[in-house]
């Protein structure tokens, strides 16, 4: 029996940390505006516009908590010493990029929280959430344990929701989340099938794999997802990530290619073995054929498409089709501007192009994909969650006006040592966690 079901948005609430840090080497927009001085207030306030933007129109939407940052616990495991104050005088002095990393507000893009499997796709039938491990990068590495305790703070009840560890942070199971995971379905509440993508073969050294930038996620990883969560083959395809998209500053799958329902729109560079991925997407899709939107390098040169994050847009159902919700730098950029314009003129499953400004995060390589995580619920299931963290109007104007009281509208690296932004950090999510209903889920709570 198909149960009903909608596609919910968890996004993240961007941190009081919110820095131009230049961690993620493979990532071009991290990397170009390094040092560049941050605004964490407009962040933040830029993410909630977005989320509200999109609840306005009827979406589900979520709220996921930014992380504890600086996160003394890591730098007290790497050996700082002393009272708090100490520990980060200790850090700024000796090692700053450690300080930097262990401050960055990444958590923010909660695209890499997880990879969750809907009801109707896995064994048991429950909602499954892997954690990722992000071991690619030190910075996000230290982000699943307090995102799982977060998850299960939201998805408590475990006979609808189940919750894995994060895979074991080694490279051989890098695992980026659902940045690299697309679900294909002909209604959400239908069985679907889960597209997998990943950048190397990590027990295999002569695969395919990129030679400029680094492949973060491994085909090991993603297949141990599909097994924890109980995918069957037909639930489950395995792509490889095109080398050259990833030399071409292509981090994560959600840059080249984004799916809703029976959509898959991507760049013709996105995907190593295009045609066998396409065949096994149609072979499992049931219930709708296959809607391929393929955008070729001749509209859209992949440079472009890394410049505008076109594919890092959401591409959300409408009565009349699907929007294409887009940041505002694919205005700037000619040929994706110029697609965008047909776009809408053809007779196509996207019919609406929306713009969204999140250009805080966008330089520092995310978008309003990378900004979201999305959890297939059934009615049952959307009714089980602790709806603390569902954006009301209310909730809306409580959040706004607690980033207006507790973010700083400039930062930069030299402000991370400063041992009062520790104390701010620690107040307004100390504060957070109450608005949010979470209970204690920082280590600084525990
Ligand atoms: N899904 C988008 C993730 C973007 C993220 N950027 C960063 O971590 C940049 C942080 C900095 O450089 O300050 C990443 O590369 O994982």
């Amino acid at each position: 029996m198909v149960k009903h079901a909608v596609e919910a948005n968890f996004d993240g609430l961007v941190g009081p940390t919110h820095n131009y840090a230049g961690l993620s080497w493979g990532n071009v927009a991290s990397k170009s505006n390094v040092n560049s001085v941050a605004n964490p207030r407009e962040a933040a306030l830029q993410g909630l516009a977005k989320m509200k933007q999109l609840a306005d129109r009827g979406y589900v939407q979520g709220v996921l908590p930014p992380h504890e940052r600086p996160h003394l616990p890591t730098l007290r495991a790497l050996g700082f010493t002393g009272n708090d104050r100490q520990v980060l005088e200790q850090a700024a002095s000796t090692d700053p990029s450690i300080l930097a990393a262990v401050s960055s507000a990444s958590a923010m893009w909660t695209a890499n929280a997880a990879t969750v499997s809907p009801s109707a796709d896995t064994k048991d039938h429950r909602v499954h959430f892997t954690p990722a491990n992000l071991s690619a990068k030190f910075h996000r590495s230290i982000e699943h344990r307090v995102t799982g305790r977060a998850l299960k703070a939201i998805f408590t009840d475990e006979s609808y929701f189940a919750h894995h560890p994060a895979l074991p942070s080694v490279s051989h199971f890098g695992d980026e989340g659902a940045a690299n995971h697309t679900r294909l379905c002909s209604r959400y509440g239908e069985p679907g099938v889960e597209l997998f993508v990943y950048g190397q073969i990590a027990f295999n050294e002569q695969a395919p794999a990129p030679v400029k930038y680094p492949a973060r996620q491994t085909l090991e990883a993603s297949r141990a997802i599909a097994r924890l969560h109980g995918l069957s083959d037909r639930h489950a395809v395995f792509a490889q990530q095109n080398p050259a998209a990833i030399d071409a500053g292509v981090f994560h799958n959600d840059v080249i290619a984004v799916g809703n329902g029976n959509c898959l729109f991507y760049h013709e560079l996105a995907f190593l073995e295009e045609d066998r991925v396409l065949a096994e997407l149609s072979d499992r899709l049931t219930g709708a054929a296959l809607e391929a939107v393929r955008v070729s390098a001749g509209e859209v040169p992949i440079e472009d498409a890394v410049a505008s994050y076109l594919f890092n847009s959401q591409l959300l159902n409408t009565p009349d089709g699907m929007l294409l919700a887009v940041p505002g730098e694919c205005r700037e950029v000619p040929s994706v501007s110029r697609y965008l314009d047909q776009l809408v003129k053809v007779d196509g499953p996207i019919t609406s192009v929306e713009v969204f400004d999140v250009k805080q995060s966008m330089r520092n390589g995310g978008g309003p994909a990378c900004l979201r995580l999305r959890v297939v619920l059934n009615d049952e299931e959307l009714h089980a969650i602790n709806r603390g963290v569902i954006l009301t109007d209310a909730l809306y104007d409580r959040l706004v006006t607690w980033v207006n009281a507790h973010y700083r509208s400039e930062l930069d690296q030299q402000d991370l040592a400063d041992p009062m932004l520790l104390e701010e950090v620690r107040k307004a999510l100390d504060e957070l966690t109450g608005i949010l209903g979470l209970g204690s889920i920082y280590d600084f709570q525990l």
